[in-house]
């Protein structure tokens, strides 16, 4: 992480501490509701430019016996990392992503996130998160991640017709 980074101010319309924050859209991996299969992890609005999130560790998630695959706590840090620059009100995409994984966790857990965004240069967004399975002193995983934000339109343009929609 450069050491110029400066501090990102959350958005004056941005979510408030609390409440959810919105649907990316109905159909995403990560947090949608309707896709066939997904984390469907909701992402909490916290103060600053802070977010909780919570997702139970579901059987169809086994890697080892017993325990969560590493990868799709990885695209869950994913999910909750990548919803916390909204309180920017930016959209942006994963640069880089790296997890530390410290203890092996149970399938039927529920994992806890919180995130910070530690601050950004031009279109570049720091972030780091933990998660623990219950008692905050005890974590089980951390990551930091860089965030880029994009144009939504550009960036997506040329994908756009191969979008899958809820009830197709
Ligand atoms: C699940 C998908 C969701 C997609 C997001 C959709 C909508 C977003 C809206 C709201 C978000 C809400 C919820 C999102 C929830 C979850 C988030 C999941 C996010 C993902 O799961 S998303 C999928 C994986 N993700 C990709 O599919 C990205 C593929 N990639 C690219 O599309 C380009 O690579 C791009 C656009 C990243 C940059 O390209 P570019 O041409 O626009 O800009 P450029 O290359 O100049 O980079 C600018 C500055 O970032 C530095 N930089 C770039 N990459 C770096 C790296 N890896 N390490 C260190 N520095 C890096 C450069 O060094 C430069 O730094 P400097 O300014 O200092 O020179």
């Amino acid at each position: 992480m450069p050491t110029d980074i400066e501090p990102l101010a959350r958005h004056p319309k941005a979510t408030r501490p609390g409440e959810k924050i919105g649907l990316h859209h109905s159909m995403c991996y990560g947090c949608g509701d309707e896709a066939p299969v997904g984390l469907r992890i909701t992402v909490v609005a916290g103060e600053g430019v802070t977010t909780t999130a919570t997702m139970k560790v579901e059987d169809w998630m086994q890697g080892g016996p017993g325990v969560i695959h590493g990868g799709v706590l990885s695209a869950a840090f994913d999910e909750v990392m990548g919803t916390t620059p909204l309180l920017l009100r930016k959209p942006v995409v994963t640069g880089h992503l790296a997890i530390d994984y410290a203890k092996p966790i149970p399938l039927g857990s529920t994992v806890h996130f919180t995130c910070e965004i530690l601050g950004g240069v031009g279109r570049k967004i720091y972030t780091r998160a933990y998660a623990h399975l219950g008692d905050p002193d005890v974590l089980v995983a951390g990551a930091h991640a860089l965030f880029i934000e994009i144009d939504l339109e550009k960036h997506f343009a040329g994908y756009r017709d191969k979008a899958v929609h809820a009830g197709e």
